[in-house]
């Protein structure tokens, strides 16, 4: 059996989200939403930006962090739009206060055509560089890393969740994958210095990996902002092969994902089937 039910159409809003304005941002978000279901109809998977509600910067995460309960304002929202569409929803990245700890974390929530939360992927690895005439940021100044890697149940079947820089990070990917995910998808937000880098490599590898689609959503360049995003939304098939893929500006990314597609790339390079976790059990281990 497939990890892909069926041929899956998908939809990536690449917006300019990150205003210091929430309820305009989830505003916004809705319009392009209902963009994407006329423009493509059947659309049963849309992926929405890292930090899509606020503005992304270390100082800010706090004041714009919710605590995740029905009645928080992006919570709320996620969830009517979901429902509205009838949509599996990728809800990109919000920051989140958990109110235990009084931690913030960096959360993607995942809801059900019905509107249910079915899953919270709390950012594990966070973006902390000081690259020399090029970038630096610190979000663990701020941000508390998650602990748990996210598979998800959809009706079309399983997929893996990361946010941003988690994709630099092959394990997560791999363990999806290994659950019978048929995609890694990242709400993301690279940057001018990195993107150039590595955006594409990063998702071709994921995929070559794993022979899966990778989904890679950002918000849409601003000029003059304070963190100038990559944007370049794509979606990378089982082969590494880029088949859609936005520019800078605003910019709804559509695809179809299909079953096919996996099956064929694992039959010619039947990778999944020949690793060698006799040899490699456990790559945690100290090396020797
Ligand atoms: N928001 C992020 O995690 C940015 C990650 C990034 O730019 C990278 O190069 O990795």
């Amino acid at each position: 059996m497939s990890v892909l039910k069926h041929k899956l159409k998908v939809a990536l809003i690449q917006f300019a989200g990150g205003t210091p304005d929430k309820t305009a941002n989830l505003k916004r978000a809705g319009t392009f939403v209902a963009r994407a279901m006329k423009e493509q109809p059947g659309t049963e998977l849309v992926v929405l930006p890292e930090c899509f509600n606020s503005v992304y910067a270390v100082d800010q995460f706090r004041r714009n962090a919710e605590v995740i309960k029905d009645d928080s304002p992006s919570v709320r929202f996620l969830s009517d739009l979901a429902r509205e569409h009838k949509i599996t929803l990728v809800g990109g990245s919000i920051p989140e206060l958990e109110p235990s700890t009084d931690c913030v974390f960096n959360t993607c929530l995942v809801f059900d055509s019905a509107g249910n939360i079915i899953a919270r992927h709390r950012k594990m690895h966070l973006f902390d560089v000081d690259i020399p005439n090029g970038i630096t940021f610190r979000e663990s100044d701020t941000l508390t890393g998650g602990s748990e890697t996210t598979t998800v149940g959809a009706p079309f079947g399983s997929f893996g969740v990361g946010i941003c820089y988690d994709i630099r990070f092959p394990e997560l990917a791999m363990i999806s994958a290994r659950r019978g995910a048929f995609a890694m998808v990242y709400p993301s937000a690279f940057n001018t210095i990195t993107g150039p880098l590595h955006w594409h490599m990063l998702a071709k590898a994921r995929s070559i990996d794993n022979e899966i689609y990778t989904i890679l959503c950002s918000p849409a360049r601003v000029p003059g902002s304070g963190y100038q995003a990559y944007g370049h939304s794509l979606v990378v098939d089982p082969q590494g092969t880029v088949i859609a893929e936005a520019g800078e500006g605003e910019e709804i990314v559509y695809a179809e994902l299909d079953p096919d597609a996996i099956a064929k790339v694992r039959r010619g390079i039947p990778v999944t089937t020949q690793r060698r976790f006799d040899v490699y059990k456990d790559v945690s281990l100290d090396a020797k």
